[in-house]
């Protein structure tokens, strides 16, 4: 029976989450799916580094965090080492789950490349890596015959971009449109239901759908990058992060959402894409109150939805939990089977 070594870089709550499931559940994984998981390493801003290759006690690794207690009260260090941890651990697996950077993407793309060139397959649920390096760390993989995942980076565990690369080879992609964000959907309806902005944000937090900075969801960065993510991988587009325009919520008022509802209409933070006459791609996020009966008007709380344009079914809609702790930690795992699935010629993988 195989078993992946992961090192999980960045322990919060994603990464803690796939550390819980794999503590809980990896007699099942083994029996269901062929192949089981033991963490070699973990590194965290707050907790420093730890690298065990006979496998971490997961039931310690996951006790600490309240504190100020680190790893190196536990045989590791109090710094997080990521390079060496890195290019030197024995995973086979580096799951990257720490902020997400809109602008340039670090340090999470420096993880991503060190893991890479080092011989190990990535999975990754941050953003900037994909959106603006995502070419770049795709030839990297391809270059040092591994693999580099991250169906987490839009719409959480909801499979979108596997499925649509797969399912959709054979047909021509228009376009397509979207609620990306869990968090702003999250606020928007809160609103809706009469909470003030700062209450709802706060309880978009502690249910673990918001960024570290939440003005990420709130103003649009988070959409911008997934709708990069989706027209690259996607439509091809070859675009660049200044070429997706992004408007947020701050601008939504508690009336602006009243009026709406009088007027039988729905606040939306709505992120698209559409492919020119030309062949250029167009590409955007801002908020549009949509009539009750436009299909993203009925997608609610954390739930996200994208609408792909397709020339021979028409629009197709994918809908599902777009943020949240253990529906992210699901999408590595999701990730982690996609890589066995690879390996083993087994026919999950697009
Ligand atoms: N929470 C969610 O619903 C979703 C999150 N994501 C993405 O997944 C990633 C992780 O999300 P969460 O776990 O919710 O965030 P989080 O804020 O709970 O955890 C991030 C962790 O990374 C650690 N960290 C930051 N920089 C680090 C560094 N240089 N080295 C080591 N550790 C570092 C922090 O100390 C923190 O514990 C983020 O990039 C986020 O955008 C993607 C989809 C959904
Ligand atoms: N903060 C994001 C998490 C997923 O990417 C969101 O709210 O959608």
């Amino acid at each position: 029976m195989t078993t992946y070594d992961i090192a999980l870089i960045g322990f919060g709550g994603v990464n803690r989450t796939l550390a819980e499931l794999i503590a809980t559940r990896n007699e099942a994984l083994r029996s269901g799916l062929g192949f089981g998981l033991r963490v070699v390493a973990i590194t965290d801003l707050r907790l420093g580094s730890l690298v065990q290759p006979d496998g971490i006690d997961l039931s310690m690794a996951l006790g600490l965090g309240g504190g100020s207690e680190t790893f190196a009260e536990h045989g590791g260090s109090a710094d997080t080492n990521n390079e060496s941890v890195i290019r030197s651990c024995t995973a086979d697996i580096i799951c990257e789950a720490t902020f997400t950077n809109p602008d340039d993407g670090e340090p999470a793309v420096s993880h991503v490349r060190w893991a890479l060139e080092s011989g190990k397959s990535v999975c990754t649920t941050n953003k900037g890596p994909v959106a603006l390096r995502g070419a770049e760390l795709n030839s990297l993989a391809a270059q040092n015959g591994v693999y580099f995942e991250y169906e987490g980076a839009v719409m959480s565990g909801t499979p979108v971009i596997r499925l649509a690369k797969k399912m959709f080879s054979g047909l021509r992609l228009n376009g397509f449109e979207g609620i990306l964000n869990g968090t702003s959907n999250y606020v928007l309806g809160r609103m809706e239901a009469g909470l003030d902005f700062e209450a709802a944000v706060s309880e978009a937090q502690e249910l673990g759908y918001a960024e570290a900075n939440p003005a990420a969801d709130i103003e649009g960065y988070d959409v911008q990058l997934k709708v990069l993510i989706l027209a690259n991988e996607l439509l091809d587009a070859g675009i660049e992060l200044k070429d997706v325009r992004r408007q947020g919520i701050s601008t939504v008022t508690a009336e602006d959402v009243r009026t709406a509802s009088r007027n039988g209409r729905r606040w939306k933070l709505v992120g698209s894409a559409r492919r020119n006459p030309d062949g250029t791609v167009t590409a955007g996020v801002a908020p549009v109150a949509v009539p009750l009966d436009h299909g993203l008007a009925g997608v609610s709380g954390a739930t996200n939805a994208v609408s792909f344009d397709t020339d021979l079914l028409g629009p197709v809609t994918v809908s599902g939990p777009g943020a949240g702790r253990v529906e992210t930690a699901y999408a590595l795992l999701s990730d982690i089977i996609a890589i066995h699935s690879a390996k083993t010629g087994a026919a999950a993988h697009a």
